[in-house]
C-alpha cells in the first residue's frame, strides 16, 4: 500500500468544491491508516533543506553544550536535548511488541531536541548559547510558527470533513496557549545487527500523544505505519521530495472523535536497501517533527458530535495536561 498524497493548496486556495474534496480525501487516508502525505502546504523544498541543515548543526555541537540544555526527564513537557536512549518509545505503547520484547529493557537509538512555543512561559525552552550556534534559535522559532499555521489548516480541513462547526477543534489549539512541540531528531549510524539483536530500535512502535503530527524525513527512510488489515505488520513510508510532509493522527484526535478516527501506530525500522542484507551499517538519519497538541486546559474527552445519544463516551473527560503527564511519566 502506498500512502495517498493530498494537496493542501486545494483547501487553502481552492473553490468550495475543491475544499470539500480535499477534506474528504484527507479524512479517507487518515481513516484507512492513520497516515497521509501532504504537499502544497507552502513550505518549499529549500526551506525544508534548511531545517535539516540546522538539525545537523545542532547535533554536531559539543557534548557539553548539549548537556547544558538537557531535558531533566519526568512528566514535564520535553524541552532541550534528550540523549540517545533517554526517552523510551516502547513504554508509550506495548501492544506492538513481541512477548519477548515486553520484558526486556528496550532502548531507542536516537537523540532529540524539543522546543515549545515561544510564548510558553510555563515550560520555557532550553536554547543553546547563541555564540555556540548563532541563528539557531531565530530559525527554529520561525519554523515553529510556520508549522503551527500548517497544522491549523489541516485541522480546519478536518472540521469540514467531519461537518463540525468552524472552530470546534481549532478553539482547543490556540496561538495564545499553544502547547505544541517541535522536535529535531538524529539517529546515529548503527549496525543492522545491533537492531536485529532485539534490544535496540530506532523507534519502537508507538502512538504520538497530541492531536496530529507533521513530519519531514530525510532520504535514509525507515518510518513505517501499521497495516490495519494485518495488525502487527508495517508498511514503509516511501521517501519522496524533501517537502513531502507526513501527517499522522495522534491520540488526542482519537479521543476527540470518540475512537472513530484512530491514531496511527508507527515505528522507525531498518530501511529497505538494508533490510535483506546480512550485515551493514544504517547511515545516520535526521527528521523534523511538529507535534500539534491541545491547549493544556482543553478537554481531551470526546466531542459531543461523536458520542451517540444514550451511549457512554469511550474516553474520560480530562484536561490535556493531565493526560500528557500520565502518559509521559512512563516514557522516561
Ligand atoms: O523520526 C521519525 O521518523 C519518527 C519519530 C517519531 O515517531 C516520534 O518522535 O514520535
Ligand atoms: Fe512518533
Amino acid at each position: 500500500m502506498t500512502l495517498p498524497t493530498v494537496d493542501l493548496s486545494r483547501f487553502t486556495h481552492g473553490s468550495n468544491l475543491e475544499r470539500k474534496q480535499f477534506a474528504s480525501e484527507l479524512l479517507d487516508s487518515l481513516s484507512q491508516s492513520g497516515f497521509v502525505k501532504i504537499v502544497g502546504h507552502g513550505i518549499q523544498d529549500w526551506a525544508v533543506a534548511k531545517m535539516f541543515e540546522w538539525n545537523k548543526s545542532f547535533f554536531q555541537m559539543r557534548e557539553r553544550d548539549k548537556i547544558s540544555i538537557a531535558h531533566p526527564g519526568g512528566s514535564a513537557p520535553q524541552r532541550g536535548w534528550s540523549a540517545v536512549g533517554a526517552e523510551s518509545s516502547s513504554s508509550l505503547y506495548r501492544k506492538g511488541l513481541l512477548k519477548t520484547e515486553m520484558t526486556k529493557e528496550l532502548k531507542d537509538a536516537r537523540e532529540h531536541f524539543d522546543q515549545g512555543a515561544k510564548g510558553d512561559f510555563q515550560y520555557p525552552n532550553r536554547w543553546p548559547d547563541e555564540c555556540v550556534i548563532p541563528g539557531f534559535r531565530d530559525f527554529m522559532e520561525n519554523a515553529f510558527t510556520t508549522l503551527e499555521s500548517v497544522a491549523s489548516q489541516i485541522l480546519e480541513a478536518l472540521e469540514v470533513a467531519f461537518d463540525l462547526p468552524y472552530g470546534e477543534i481549532l478553539t482547543k489549539i490556540t496561538p495564545q496557549a499553544n502547547a505544541s512541540e517541535m522536535r529535531l531528531l538524529h539517529y546515529p549510524a548503527i549496525d543492522v545487527n545491533e537492531i536485529r539483536g532485539g534490544g535496540v530500535s530506532r523507534v519502537w512502535p508507538h502512538f504520538d500523544l497530541g492531536v496530529i503530527t507533521l513530519l519531514f524525513q530525510d532520504a535514509v527512510g525507515g518510518l513505517e505505519f501499521e497495516n490495519r488489515k494485518q495488525p502487527g505488520t508495517f508498511t514503509r513510508v516511501e521517501c519522496g521530495a524533501p517537502a513531502e510532509m507526513i501527517v499522522n493522527v495522534s491520540e488526542t484526535l482519537q479521543r476527540w472523535t470518540n475512537g472513530s478516527l484512530p491514531a496511527g501506530l508507527h515505528r522507525v525500522n531498518i530501511p529497505e536497501n538494508l533490510e535483506k542484507k546480512e550485515s551493514g551499517i544504517l547511515p545516520e538519519r535526521y527528521t523534523v517533527v511538529y507535534f500539534c497538541k491541545a491547549d493544556r486546559a482543553a478537554s481531551v474527552g470526546p466531542l459531543k458530535q461523536f458520542v451517540r445519544e444514550g451511549t457512554e463516551p469511550e474516553y474520560e473527560d480530562i484536561s490535556a495536561i493531565e493526560y500528557h503527564q500520565r502518559r509521559l511519566q512512563s516514557a522516561y
